[in-house]
């Protein structure tokens, strides 16, 4: 089974040239590390998280104010998203927001006290640790320094920074015992260049599958790693965009989240996802010009729709990948 290392990022100024080693050993690898000691505070996320929780407890009717639009990727979803590798719908509830595009699908202070000031700065704290992230790949991959910077602008309209509230609904023994081919979230990679994972002390069952040789191929193998939750550590997994900048070195494996199991804790699971994806208009290509090149807001546009084909051959074929 492969290991999901655990990179410390203490001391990092004095330590980058060794942190960069090893983030680029495991992006060449499992596509997926956690981070110790890194820059996010405690608070930041337990408030975060609380935000999140309070947000997902509204009724429905009131977070249908925030309903989700697929052309901006933004918004409220419930029961609505179905993956290529399933065929089924997600068990699952999100909130996607970005930093300036949204301001809309934020939730206001009378509907959700406190989450617009929680949810800004939790969003400057991803994106500030983000961007060293980023740093460290472009120095491994041979750009330039800071080369991901101005790709990843938030001050600019095109801006695709994203973070996903994600909410699990808590299950009973009848609906575990009658779960048979539902995930919490059917596998899949992501679309983004890098992303940061915040879990629950407890709440387990994301699970990761390294080996993906190409960023066009659209295929899981079949074995599977836990992810499972450290406390104070983030999971952070590399995209199909920086996949495909890294002219397919740097792996953007499939992963899911389970559905609990029989024995197991049976309770809600939250999760807050981090998505850095490319600018619209930034062109995206890697320094070996494997691939021609592609605009970021182009590049989501064809994820998205590789996606639609793919679901459209599901209801003709059985499911790609029975995760
Ligand atoms: O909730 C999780 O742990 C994973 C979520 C995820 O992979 C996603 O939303 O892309
Ligand atoms: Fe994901």
């Amino acid at each position: 089974m492969a290991q999901v290392p655990i990179i410390d990022l203490s001391n990092f100024p004095e330590r980058k040239q060794e942190v960069t080693q090893q983030l680029l050993s495991a992006a060449l690898d499992t596509g997926f590390f956690y981070l110790q000691h890194h820059s996010i505070s405690l608070a930041t996320v337990d408030e975060m998280f609380d935000a999140s929780s309070k947000f997902f407890s509204l009724s429905d009717s009131v977070k249908a104010r925030y309903a989700f639009e697929k052309q901006r990727n933004a918004g409220w979803e419930k029961l609505a998203q179905m993956r290529p590798s399933t065929g089924t719908i997600d068990q699952k509830e999100s909130l996607s927001i970005s930093m300036i595009t949204t301001p809309d699908k934020i939730p206001t202070e009378q509907a959700c006290p406190g989450f617009a000031v929680s949810a800004r700065t939790f969003m400057e704290q991803c994106q500030s640790l983000s961007l060293q992230l980023l740093d460290c790949f472009a120095q491994g991959l041979g750009f330039p320094a800071n080369y991901f910077d101005p790709h990843h602008d938030v001050t600019r309209g095109d801006c695709q920074q994203t973070l996903r509230c994600l909410f699990y609904h808590g299950k009973t023994d009848a609906d575990v015992k009658a779960a048979a081919g539902l995930w919490r979230a059917g596998a899949h990679t992501d679309f983004d260049t890098l992303t940061l994972l915040f879990q629950r002390p407890g709440e387990k069952g994301l699970e990761m599958c390294a080996g993906r040789q190409a960023c066009t191929d659209f295929a899981a193998g079949d074995e599977w790693t836990p992810v499972d939750p450290i406390e104070g550590a983030i999971a952070v997994n590399i995209g199909d965009m920086l996949m495909r900048w890294s002219d397919d070195r740097l792996k953007s494996n499939y992963h899911r989240v389970r559905m609990p199991r029989a024995g197991e804790y049976l309770g809600p699971r939250y999760s807050l996802a981090w998505f850095n994806q490319a600018n619209k208009e930034s062109i995206i290509q890697g320094p070996l010009k494997r691939y021609p090149p592609v605009s970021g807001g182009q590049f989501m546009l064809d994820a998205m729709q590789r996606n639609y084909e793919a679901l459209q051959r599901l209801t003709k074929e059985p499911a790609v990948c029975a995760a």
